[in-house]
């Protein structure tokens, strides 16, 4: 494996973050790449700014799949590396430049080193949001090529290098975005009395939010509810009109995240009344729990356990969502994490995985998929 290709290709990757559904520029990087491979074995089809890339087994009896999540984030990259983001304001802060660069050394490998079965290669937008998994199962290339099991991982900025991460069942919570709109009447500054002010009536319902998770939640059970984002008013002295609250909903369960739903839906009633304004609520896109095929996650534990350079923590659950659940609601397969040692977390404008971790897992599931088709 040439690994100065694959860290150039994760660079190149790393400047060109896009969001959901616009990963233009990254799927005609990933089209180039894969044209540089012998066709003989490799199929090729595109859906939106996503790929399925099918290589043919020599003596197939199943297909196992690996899926990577292709787009950025709207953040502003604060790394100050010289490969940082050329798209202002967007970043891989989620450590998809990766993903995808994992699945480049994997495709590189296999068409080198053919094996039995078929392997089918996903490269999926919009993990961040609005979803592209689900649409992207429901595709006639994803019903013709459909894998037998299959495999995604996700980095950790909190693990060494060499370290991966998983359990056996749930991983990753159930996920719904929010959206609240509040619409009262402004005016002049002066006169409060005049008007419902939506300022306040936003910062009231964002204190209120929180007793939903402290009061209405098992506290065995667990559950986020996070407001990223307030907007609201115009100008300092004009008395907001409208206000907007973007969050989102994590929840261990299903039935958590409709009691949640219906105590959020309770208060945004009582914000109502009690602010005088007109009230909507958007929950936006939903995520299915990530659930690990129990017997797949044994066997790749006990598979990883034994390899050489690898620590493997049985972690808990986290609050992270991913729509690689719905692939693993309808393929047996398993997700994990895996360690790439930053100092700041996911989702941070100061990210910055340490690329030792791609040869670790092009080691790691080059293996294991061997493994599987024996
Ligand atoms: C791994 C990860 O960070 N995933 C995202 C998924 C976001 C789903 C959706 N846009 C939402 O915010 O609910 C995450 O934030 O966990």
């Amino acid at each position: 494996m040439n690994w100065d290709a694959l860290i150039k290709i994760r660079r190149d990757l790393h400047q060109i973050p896009e969001l959901g559904f616009k990963e233009f520029k990254t799927q005609t990087y990933l089209l180039d790449y894969l044209k540089t491979l012998s066709p003989d074995r490799i199929e090729v089809k595109t859906w939106k700014t996503g790929i399925f890339v099918k290589i043919k087994g020599m003596n197939p009896k199943k297909t196992i799949g690996y899926r990577a999540d292709i787009d950025g984030l709207p953040i502003t990259e604060a790394t100050g590396l010289e490969f940082q983001s050329l798209h202002q304001g967007q970043m891989h802060a989620c450590g998809h430049d990766l993903h995808m660069t994992i699945a480049l050394g994997l495709i590189t490998y296999f068409v080198e080193n053919p094996i039995d079965d078929h392997l089918l290669f996903i490269f999926q937008p919009a993990e961040e949001g609005p979803g592209g998994a689900e649409p992207m199962l429901n595709t006639d290339i994803m019903r013709e090529w459909k894998p037998d099991m299959i495999i995604a991982l996700h980095i950790a900025p909190e693990y060494p290098v060499g370290t991966i991460a998983t359990r056996e069942g749930l991983l990753f919570a159930n996920t719904s975005e929010l959206f609240i709109d509040l619409e009262g009447k402004g005016g002049h500054a002066a006169y409060p009395h005049q008007t419902n002010d939506m300022v306040v009536a936003a910062c009231a319902l964002v204190s209120q939010l929180q007793s939903v998770v402290s009061r209405n939640v098992d506290p065995l059970d667990s559950a986020v509810i996070t407001i990223g984002k307030i907007t609201g008013g115009t100008v300092q002295n004009i008395i907001a009109e409208t206000a907007r609250l973007e969050g989102t909903i994590r929840t261990l369960s299903v039935e958590s995240m409709a009691r949640v739903k219906e105590r959020i839906e309770a208060l945004v009633k009582g914000i109502e009344v009690g602010y005088q304004c007109k009230t909507s609520i958007d929950y936006g896109a939903m995520y299915h729990q990530v659930y690990n095929h129990e017997e797949i996650a044994r066997d790749f534990i006990a598979f990883a356990e034994k390899k050489e350079n690898i620590e493997v923590v049985v972690c808990n659950e986290a609050m992270t969502g991913e729509d690689f659940g719905y692939m693993l609601k309808e393929i047996p397969g398993i997700m994990f994490w895996l360690g790439v040692d930053s100092g700041y977390g996911l989702h941070h404008s100061r990210l910055n995985p340490d690329e030792e971790a791609i040869k670790t897992a092009v080691h790691l599931l080059s293996e294991y998929i061997q493994y599987k088709s024996k």
